[in-house]
């Protein structure tokens, strides 16, 4: 069995990859990622940008070893070609164990993650859960204090801790579901659009806590983002796709200077105009 090595360079290795929908409904199977290669080396922040439906949101949930997470049998990801792997565990056919293994050290913010918390638990034991799963024994109060740590920093005031999520904003929500995907220590963070459904107030104190959490930990990320706060203060590399294609590679700034690619070109023009939601939505 594969085990993780977390300090394997890259962290995350992308080899002509290709993934795929199951056929379902009568259709066909459909490609959502077509012949991707990259890597991620250990310790970097790299951006994976691009329009909607260009794969982004896939590729994510594979390498973060939620590929078959999905409920329903349609939703799952089927690797169809190349190879990909995480801390040196390839993504190929991953038993439950190896992946129990692995998602120990990968932290998942799913697309829209605020919107999915647990509506019968409150935002304290929203937040324990992780822990509490993995283990009876933690350590309440330090786990308290760093809960309290990150609520200041993305400004929820502590008394949220009690509450429910119907009774919080979308944007509070988002915070929480961000504070959750990083309770556990992860060396590896993928996560989708942290800032999505955030006001333009708020965003900054996400970006904040991502910054705080690398700098207490040094861990390596895969965001999907184009909040030009978020790229401008964390990012040094961006990935761009475009149907289930990569369309660009490289560091953030040269890579829009030097924008060859029709598309490449347009998200540069959006970006530097920090119209980022109208991107999202393209
Ligand atoms: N369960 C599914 N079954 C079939 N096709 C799917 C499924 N989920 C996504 N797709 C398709 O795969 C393609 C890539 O979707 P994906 O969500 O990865 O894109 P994205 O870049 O993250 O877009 P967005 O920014 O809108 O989330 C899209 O064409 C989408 O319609």
């Amino acid at each position: 069995m594969a085990h993780p090595d977390l300090a394997a360079e890259p962290t995350i290795r992308v080899s002509d990859l290709s993934l795929s929908y199951p056929a379902h409904a009568g259709g066909r199977e459909f490609a959502a990622v077509e012949g991707v290669s990259f890597d991620v080396p250990r310790g970097d922040v790299v951006a994976l940008l691009g329009e909607s439906g260009s794969g982004k949101s896939t590729l994510a949930r594979f390498l973060a070893g939620r590929a078959a997470d999905a409920g329903e049998k349609a939703a799952r990801i089927k690797l169809t070609g190349g190879a990909a792997s995480v801390f040196d565990v390839p993504m190929r056919r991953l038993s439950g164990r190896t992946r129990t293994r692995l998602t120990a050290y990968v932290g998942h913010l799913a697309q829209d993650a605020g919107a999915t918390l647990t509506p019968e638990l409150n935002v304290g034991d929203i937040l324990f859960e992780p822990i509490a799963e993995r283990s009876k024994n933690f350590d309440r109060e330090e786990l308290g204090e760093r809960i309290a740590e990150m609520m200041d920093i993305v400004a929820l005031p502590l008394a949220k801790l009690q509450e429910y999520p119907y009774e919080l904003s979308k944007g509070q929500r988002q915070r929480v579901a961000v504070m959750r995907s990083l309770m556990l220590d992860p060396a590896l963070l993928i996560a989708d659009e942290p800032t999505l459904g955030v006001d333009a107030n708020n965003r900054p104190r996400i970006v904040e806590l991502l910054r705080w959490y690398r700098a207490r930990t040094n861990a390596t990320m895969l965001l999907i983002s184009h909040d030009i706060g978020m790229l401008e203060a964390l990012v040094r590399d961006v990935l761009v796709m475009q149907e289930g294609r990569l369309v660009g590679h490289g560091e953030i700034n040269e890579i829009f200077r030097h924008a060859d690619h029709g598309y490449v070109q347009r998200l540069a023009q959006a970006l530097r105009a920090t119209a980022y939601d109208e991107i999202a939505e393209e």
